[in-house]
């Protein structure tokens, strides 16, 4: 069990799609104290989604600092520091300076579809699928560092020159808080880039051969509880160790104490993100989901099997910043209180095309089945409806894998919602239970920070500390949820 300690605490670090958040726990992972900055996302073109580098490191830093700050605990109280972040979003920068050659590619941009589809076309597929548990799509990071060292002047001959780095967001921050000192990555991070071979959890070469990535822009590759340096003392006054880092689905894996082979949690934050825990053994997907490395400790891997919807949240904060349709986020709860859910109104929210199981970058967003009587009310709960079946898709792909689930651990964003966290147990005819911390993720990283630094013994004590809020079970009738189901997929195939 935990050690509880007076005066000990772990500090996480989440740097999301939309914002960048800080929290910080005492010993025994309940939350003291929390700050939160957004930050612009820039659409420069059709299906191109970039961060600001700078903005991605100004807000978690100010972020930490404003905890630290508003706490009132000195900084060398803090036993450890534990890093989490949006996935697959990549930044290549300059070793000597720092200086990044462009904004961060996010995770959602699409501008690598036809690239994808020239390696499909030329059978790699199943190679890149057997070696990674990944799919070529534009979703991970090879192909978006390829195009950097394709379409940013002279990045190319400075990468064979040994001159740049190449990161996801968890190794841009860590190298950003160490002062350049350290140029690594985690296992489940590293399982996100297309290039990291699941078996020896080490760079494949043959792949880097294959996307011509030169080798030396790549961090080392460690485990996700492990030593990955300390914070320039500039940064808090004193320095923090760097304990953990890991990807932030994983990291809600962690932190929903999923921990053992057949556990299911579902994040709804910008995106959804299912992820199965498969123990020791990756399992490879007959329908289109993922296999990645959920977690790796003492050189010991622990796969997923994972279902990624590139819009959840994501449909509300449109609804609410593009369109004006509601005022805030949780406008969407009310607004959708009276609608039936066999309303005519069905939204496919391809903005960004479809991720799992369809995985296709083309598709775009629709809305079907309107009348003169839809209002602000049918597109809320539309939307919120939306994410539920996407849900149910991946649940479905999950079963005729062999691995139907049971019950629903749910956290993230979106989860303040009870009129969707109902409508997700009725579509889907599971149990739904709410983490009683909905920042699942932000708790695995402080957990592994905790894990390293001796604050916990081993992986088995997330478990006595996991508490659930509230649960949502359905008494819909079968009929009408098939019906509603049956809607849905033929609205999906309309667009596809
Ligand atoms: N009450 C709510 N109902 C529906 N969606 C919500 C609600 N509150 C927040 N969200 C959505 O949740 C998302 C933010 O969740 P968060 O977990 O912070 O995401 P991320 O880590 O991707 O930045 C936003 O897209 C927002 O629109
Ligand atoms: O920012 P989130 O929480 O939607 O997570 C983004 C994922 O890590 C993308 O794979």
């Amino acid at each position: 069990m935990a050690n509880a300690q007076a005066d000990t605490y772990l500090l996480a670090l989440d740097q999301g799609t939309t914002s960048s958040r800080a929290i910080l726990y005492n010993s025994l992972l309940q939350p003291q104290c929390s700050a939160a900055f957004e930050f612009e996302q820039h659409y420069p073109h059709n299906g191109w989604v970039e961060h600001d580098a700078e903005d991605l490191w100004q807000t978690t830093l100010q972020s930490c600092q404003q905890v630290i700050r508003d706490s009132g605990i000195e900084p060398q109280h803090i036993k450890a520091l534990g890093i989490t972040n949006q996935r697959e979003t990549t930044l290549l920068w300059e070793r000597s300076t720092g200086k990044v050659l462009s904004n961060a590619i996010v995770w959602q941009d699409r501008r690598t579809a036809r690239f994808c589809d020239s390696l499909k076309q030329q059978g790699l597929e199943p190679l890149f699928r057997e070696r990674t548990g990944l799919l070529l799509d534009p979703y991970f990071s090879a192909t978006k560092l390829r195009w950097l060292l394709d379409n940013v002047e002279g990045a190319r001959e400075a990468a064979e020159r040994g001159e740049l780095c190449f990161g996801t967001v968890d190794c841009y921050l860590l190298w950003r808080l160490t002062n350049g000192k350290v140029h690594a990555t985690d296992a489940s991070n590293a399982s996100r880039t297309l290039l990291m071979n699941l078996a020896t959890r080490q760079w494949d070469d043959e792949l880097l051969e294959i996307l011509d990535i030169p080798p030396s822009v790549l961090p080392e590759i460690r485990d996700n509880a492990s030593d990955f340096g300390h914070t320039d003392a500039e940064f808090f006054g004193h320095p923090i160790a760097i304990s953990a880092m890991v990807g932030d689905q994983q990291g809600a894996l962690i932190g929903q104490a999923c921990i053992h082979k057949g556990m299911l949690k579902s994040t709804y934050g910008t995106g959804c993100f299912a992820l199965l825990n498969t123990g020791s053994s990756p399992i490879f997907s007959d329908n289109r989901l993922l296999t990645t490395l959920a977690y790796q400790l003492n050189g010991e891997p622990t796969y997923a099997l994972e279902g990624s919807i590139f819009m959840a949240g994501a449909i509300i904060q449109w609804l609410r910043d593009s369109l004006g349709v509601l005022s805030t986020s949780a406008e969407s709860e009310t607004l959708a209180e009276g609608v039936d859910y066999q309303q005519s109104e069905i939204l496919v929210p391809a903005f960004t095309g479809l991720g799992a199981p369809y995985w296709d970058p083309d598709a775009r967003a629709a809305l079907f089945g309107m009348t003169r009587d839809t209002g602000r009310e049918e597109l809320a709960a539309a939307a919120l409806k939306s994410v539920a079946m996407q849900s149910q898709d991946l649940l479905q792909a999950m079963a005729d894998d062999g691995q139907p689930a049971t019950r629903l651990r749910v956290d993230g964003g979106m989860t303040d919602n009870r009129w969707f966290l109902q409508a997700l147990s009725d579509m889907t005819g599971l149990p739904v239970e709410r983490a009683a911390i909905s920042e699942a993720t932000s708790l695995g990283a402080a957990f592994l920070a905790g894990l390293q630094s001796g604050v916990f013994n081993s992986l088995e004590d997330i478990t006595a500390l996991h508490k659930v809020d509230i649960e949502f079970s359905s008494n819909l009738n079968a009929l009408i949820r098939d019906e509603i189901r049956q809607r849905w997929l033929a609205a999906v195939a309309k667009i596809r």
